[in-house]
């Protein structure tokens, strides 16, 4: 497990005694919202970025020293909203965009959270917009992350495919035909999602509905990143449910009419704790509307998001609930043992 975790997790796994660790790191635990590209170690990063050569004019925009100031800014990821978090991406994009380094960072998401004696969560669904790459397609790329994927036995992790709402219509038709055609090869793709910047694309056409429904019918589950930030308009909420997710992301500004479909749909919520207050969604723990679910008894699922920029871990997520405050939310054991059972019965398998 990465020991370079900071911020709100560090302080919060700082106030637990060897015994409350302990506890957090045996329990079966499932890591449901961790997106590729956002969850690779910096070493793996720093490693990238000093044998980067911009080879493909297409792929590597950035000259050695931009990519060295990017992996800076990386290293002190620091927001003043959420709209700021996407831009850094397209430095993490140019190091992995060869089917080397794509390899090698998979290679190292799947043992971050899946190796060691006490690994960080018992199963993954790894998640990854594909990319076009140097001489690889969208195809290649699933193909190229699901080889690493499948080295692990079937109960530990499996594949989520992602829509970036910035696509075009063709586009997201050609990542639903590929989710498709994997699944019924037999491959581990177990759902799609809808990520990216949340203000981006149009979330009424029809072409985005036709990618949902095709997804369900070829046996995919769906899981949507919605009202991530107070600027989603309540009418795409509502939208955006009409697509029957199974699960949803964030979930942070539902108003009332979508949160009583939500309940009564029981949708599951994938809750990431520190990505909401370091992309100031959510002031405070306190504030946070995981309140409002565990208060309802409805299932969630507390997650990561992204390790890479965030610098947190699973462990510190869980660190988050038990935590007094104002370090955490200061559940007791048997409720944080219970979210963690309502995060594996939340699983696409
Ligand atoms: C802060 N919360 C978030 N909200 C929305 N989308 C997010 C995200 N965190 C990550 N991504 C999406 O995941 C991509 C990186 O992984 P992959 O290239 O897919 O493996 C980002 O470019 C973004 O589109």
């Amino acid at each position: 497990m990465s020991a370079d975790i900071r911020g709100h997790v560090a302080e919060a796994l700082a106030t637990l005694s060897p015994s409350q660790i302990d506890f957090l790191r045996r329990l079966p635990k499932a890591e449901l919202h961790a997106h590729l590209n956002g969850s690779i170690p910096l070493p793996i990063i720093r490693e990238f970025a000093k044998e980067y050569k911009p080879i493909s004019p297409q792929f590597h925009k950035y000259s050695v020293e931009q990519i060295q100031d990017g992996v800076k800014q990386l290293e002190d990821f620091n927001l003043e909203n959420i709209y700021g978090f996407f831009g850094p991406f397209a430095i993490i994009y140019a190091l992995t965009s060869t089917k080397e380094n794509l390899q090698k960072a998979t290679r190292a998401v799947l043992a971050e959270f899946l190796d060691g004696e006490t690994p960080q969560c018992s199963y993954l669904e790894l998640r990854s917009t594909p990319r076009e790459a140097v001489e690889m397609t969208r195809l290649d790329y699933v193909q190229t992350v699901l080889d690493e994927v499948e080295k692990y036995p079937k109960d530990r992790t499996a594949l989520i495919v992602s829509l970036d709402r910035k696509m075009k219509p063709e586009v997201m038709q050609e990542v639903i035909d590929i989710a498709k055609k994997l699944r019924s090869e037999g491959r581990r793709v177990v759902g799609v999602d809808l990520c990216g910047d949340p203000l981006a694309g149009d979330m009424y056409s029809q072409s985005v509905a036709k990618c949902f429904e095709e997804a369900r019918n070829a046996g995919l589950k769906v899981t949507l990143h919605i009202a991530e930030t107070m600027d989603n308009p309540a009418q795409e909420n509502i939208q955006l449910l009409s697509y029957k997710p199974n699960r949803l992301g964030h979930a942070t500004f539902l108003n009332d009419e979508a949160n009583a479909i939500v309940l009564q749909e029981k949708i599951a919520i994938e809750i990431c704790l520190s990505s909401n207050l370091l992309c100031k969604t959510v002031s405070t723990l306190d504030a946070h509307h995981i309140r409002y679910y565990l208060k309802n008894d409805h299932p969630v699922a507390i997650c990561t998001d992204d390790i890479l920029p965030f610098r947190n871990s699973l462990l510190g997520e869980y660190a988050l609930l038990l935590a007094k405050a104002p370090y955490g939310l200061g559940l007791s054991e048997d409720e944080v043992a219970r979210i963690a059972q309502m995060s594996m019965e939340s699983r696409f398998v």
